[in-house]
């Protein structure tokens, strides 16, 4: 593998460093594979890392539940506020079809060498570049998506020659250089002989056995360095989104910026209960826990939970009179004495859409949260009527009707306590 001392005094060379994912949504491990990558990379004593470089991967990937890149960008650009030598770059993205990683390298390599013949021509000419060239200048620089995380220009490294572009990653991509047809060789061959490789270890991973077992990369094994990531982080996009999904905290995974933009346009599946709670903010004391929505939804009322599973079959509203039906398929009695309800795979944010003001009628499930102009509008009491079909024997159905004030309706969805009942499990 790499050798890493310093074998002679010469200065260290420049290093950029590239790291190309679908970022979806970008995490903090995403961040902190850049930290640990320039700590290793700056102690070998051999390389400078002077920039960081995240471009996230086009929309042509189409890659399952990947969002499209104008909120993979975004939620980017808020996490990089917090690194002073990170980039977003969008020029993967911003290209309609999927583009080889092979090929994103050699971009950011010759957009490099112009920058640098730039700045030699400049230097040569003795000539201050007119306004309108430095504007062209600054389009040209690899980095200029953001004015606030600027890549340090090459002005800045006194060097006559390029900075090397490594490929930055994690050891699941290196091992993914196996799977059939995913990798054309030639491009394995030129990342690693032509740019060369940083791996962080990945829980699951063994690189070095990886690379013992490929001769590509036997051969070019000087341009790879493994990194291993002692303070193990295992922080994945998809189990991350699987916890959106299902309303658990994400809170110290991601950027709070990146959770904040998340919530405010319903990304991946955030159930709505949360912006409901925060909308609606309630005196009552019992606690919400979220976990697994997906699979069941408990309502506590009155202060007692109803130990009862049941499926949602409909939920409707009449905008005249101001009631909400929702319709439950029950698979055990409800014992309670009130309108609580336990429902399986209750969609809550229609429930919040019906209880629109307006009595907008029954939306569909993706309605966006933001029609729901709920923040200190007092409401008109609101009849709720729950209808209740036992799964087992349908001809028990019953219903409960009440009259209740949407305060308290909405106290119900509020204390919504989601989890797992040994019947439902899966
Ligand atoms: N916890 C981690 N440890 C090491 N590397 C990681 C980690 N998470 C992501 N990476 C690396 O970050 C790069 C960007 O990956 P990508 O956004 O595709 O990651 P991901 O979080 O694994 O995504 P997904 O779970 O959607 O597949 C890849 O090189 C990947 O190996
Ligand atoms: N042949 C290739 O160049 C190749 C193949 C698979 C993934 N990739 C890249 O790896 C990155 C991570 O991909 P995944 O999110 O699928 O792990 C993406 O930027 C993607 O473009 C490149």
């Amino acid at each position: 593998m790499f050798c890493w001392k310093s074998q002679t005094m010469a200065s260290p060379s420049k290093v950029v460093l590239l790291a190309c994912g679908s970022y979806n949504p970008v995490t903090n491990m995403h961040l902190r594979m850049f930290e640990i990558a320039r700590d290793a990379l700056n102690k070998t004593g051999r390389y400078q890392v002077i920039s960081g470089i995240m471009s996230p991967v086009s929309d042509g990937y189409k890659k399952k539940d990947l969002l499209p890149a104008k909120h993979r960008c975004e939620m980017l650009k808020l996490a990089l506020r917090t690194s002073d030598w990170i980039k977003l770059d969008q020029w993967e993205c911003s290209l309609s079809s999927w583009t080889q990683t092979a090929h994103v390298l050699r971009h950011f390599r010759q957009q490099l060498e112009q920058q640098q013949q730039q700045h030699h021509g400049e230097i040569f000419n003795h000539v201050k570049p007119s306004p309108s060239k430095r504007r062209k200048k600054q389009q040209h620089n690899i980095v200029a998506d953001l004015p606030e995380n600027q890549l340090p220009s090459l002005e800045d490294h006194n060097e006559n020659f390029v900075p090397s572009v490594k490929l930055l990653c994690g050891a699941d991509l290196l091992e993914s250089f196996a799977v059939p047809g995913l990798w054309d060789d030639e491009d394995i061959e030129y990342i690693v002989g032509s740019h060369g490789l940083v791996v962080i270890t990945r829980s699951g991973s063994d690189p070095q056995k990886f690379i013992y077992e490929s001769d590509i990369l036997t051969k070019y094994q000087e341009n790879i360095l493994i990194v291993t990531e002692w303070i193990f982080n295992d922080i994945s996009s998809t189990k991350v989104r699987r916890a959106l999904r299902r309303g658990d905290s994400v809170k110290y995974l991601l950027q709070d910026s990146v959770i904040d933009y998340i919530k405010k346009h319903q990304l991946y599946g955030i159930p709505d209960n949360k912006y409901f709670n925060k909308m609606m903010p309630s005196p009552s004391q019992d606690t919400i826990t979220t976990n697994h929505l997906e699979k069941d939804v408990s309502f506590k009322g009155g202060g007692n939970l109803i130990n009862e599973v049941a499926a949602l079959e409909d939920i409707s509203s009449n905008p005249s009179s101001g009631e909400i039906s929702v319709i439950l398929r029950s698979a055990h009695n409800n014992s309670s004495g009130d309108s609580s309800f336990v429902s399986r795979h209750l969609p809550l944010h229609r429930m919040i859409t019906h209880l629109d003001k307006k009595g907008s009628p029954a939306a569909s499930s993706h309605s966006s949260p933001h029609k729901v102009e709920r923040k200190g509008t007092p409401s008109p009491p609101v009849k709720v009527t729950t209808t209740f079909t036992k799964d087992e024997a349908p001809e028990r159905n019953h219903k409960v009707s009440c009259i209740s004030d949407i305060g308290t309706l909405v106290r119900r969805v509020k204390n919504v306590r989601v989890g797992f009942t040994p019947e439902t499990r899966v």
